[in-house]
C-alpha cells in the first residue's frame, strides 16, 4: 500500500538518502531502523510531505503522493506523529483531539464556536468521536486536563489519539518510544497491536530494539543513507551486515 521508489535526498554536499526503495503491505507493522544519521527521519519527512526529495517517488495505494503537503496526505489517509510531541498545550486533552476532527467537519470551527444551531449536533458528534479515541488510547480520565500539563508518556498517547481521529489508513510514528519508561513502552506495544487490529498500516522509526522486534512484521534497515537490509525481525537479527553496522553496538 506504500511504495517508496529510489528516494534520494542531498542536503548541500550531504547525501542523506541514496536510492532507497521498499514496499509496505496493507495492515502490516514495519520498523525503520539504523544508526544515528542513517536518514530515517529524513525518509519520514519526505514520505509525509515535510521535505522535498532530490529524486524518487512515493505512492500510496497506487496513487503518486510524492511531495503532497501533510494536510492533503491526511485527507488521503496518511498521518504521522513526531519525535518531539506537537500538541496545543493550552487546550484540554479532549479539545486537542476535537480540533483534528473539526478540520474534517462540515460545520467548521467558527460555526461550532459560535454555537450555530446546525453546528450543535455536529459538535456533539465530534465530542463523542474524540472521546472514543481517548478511550482507545487509554487516556479518557485525562479528557479535561490541560494538554501542556500531561506527562511525556500521556502526551505521546494524546498525539496518537489525535492522529487516529482522522481515521487514517496508515500512520507513521517517529520514535514513539523515545522518552517512555518501560511500563509505558509495553503499553505502546499493545496500542500498536490494537491499531494494527483495526487494519491500519503502521510504520515506525525506532531505536528501542525490543519494541521493534516485538511489534514489527518487517524491518527496513538504513545505514549511511542506503538501505542495508530488509526482512522479518528474525532475518534482521541474524543478518551479519546489520549486526556489524547497528545491532552489534549493544
Ligand atoms: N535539514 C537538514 N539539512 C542538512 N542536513 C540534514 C538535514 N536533515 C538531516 N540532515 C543530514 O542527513 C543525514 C540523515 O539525518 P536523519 O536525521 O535523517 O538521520 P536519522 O537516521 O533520523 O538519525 P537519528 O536516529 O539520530 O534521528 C545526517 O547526516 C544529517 O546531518
Amino acid at each position: 500500500m506504500l511504495e517508496v521508489s529510489g528516494i534520494t535526498r542531498i542536503f548541500g554536499g550531504v547525501t542523506a538518502l541514496d536510492d532507497v526503495s521498499f514496499t509496505i503491505g496493507q495492515g502490516s507493522v514495519t520498523g525503520v531502523i539504523g544508526p544515528n544519521g542513517a536518514g530515517k527521519t529524513t525518509l519520514f519527512n519526505i514520505i509525509t510531505g515535510i521535505y522535498s526529495r532530490t529524486s524518487g517517488s512515493v505512492k500510496l495505494g497506487g496513487k503518486d503522493i510524492t511531495g503532497l503537503p501533510p494536510e492533503q496526505l491526511a485527507r488521503l489517509g496518511m498521518v504521522r506523529t513526531f519525535q518531539n510531541i506537537e500538541l496545543f498545550g493550552a487546550m484540554t486533552v479532549l479539545e486537542n483531539v476535537m480540533v483534528g476532527l473539526h478540520t474534517k467537519s462540515s460545520s467548521g470551527l467558527l460555526a461550532c464556536s459560535l454555537m450555530m444551531p446546525w453546528s450543535i449536533a455536529e459538535e456533539r458528534r465530534i465530542r463523542k468521536a474524540a472521546m472514543h479515541w481517548l478511550e482507545f488510547t487509554g487516556i479518557t480520565g485525562l479528557a479535561d486536563d490541560t494538554a501542556g500539563n500531561l506527562s511525556f508518556g500521556n502526551g505521546r498517547l494524546l498525539e496518537i489519539a489525535r492522529a487516529l481521529a482522522v481515521e487514517p489508513r496508515i500512520i507513521l510514528m517517529d520514535e514513539p518510544a523515545a522518552g517512555l519508561n518501560s511500563q509505558e513502552t509495553l503499553g505502546l506495544a499493545q496500542l500498536i497491536g490494537k491499531i494494527r487490529g483495526m487494519g491500519i498500516t503502521v510504520v515506525l522509526v525506532e531505536h528501542d530494539m525490543e519494541l521493534v522486534m516485538d511489534v514489527c512484521d518487517r524491518i527496513v534497515v538504513l545505514n549511511l543513507g542506503k538501505k542495508l537490509a530488509e526482512g522479518t525481525p528474525r532475518e534482521i537479527q541474524e543478518n551479519t551486515e546489520v549486526i556489524a553496522a547497528y545491532l552489534g553496538d549493544g
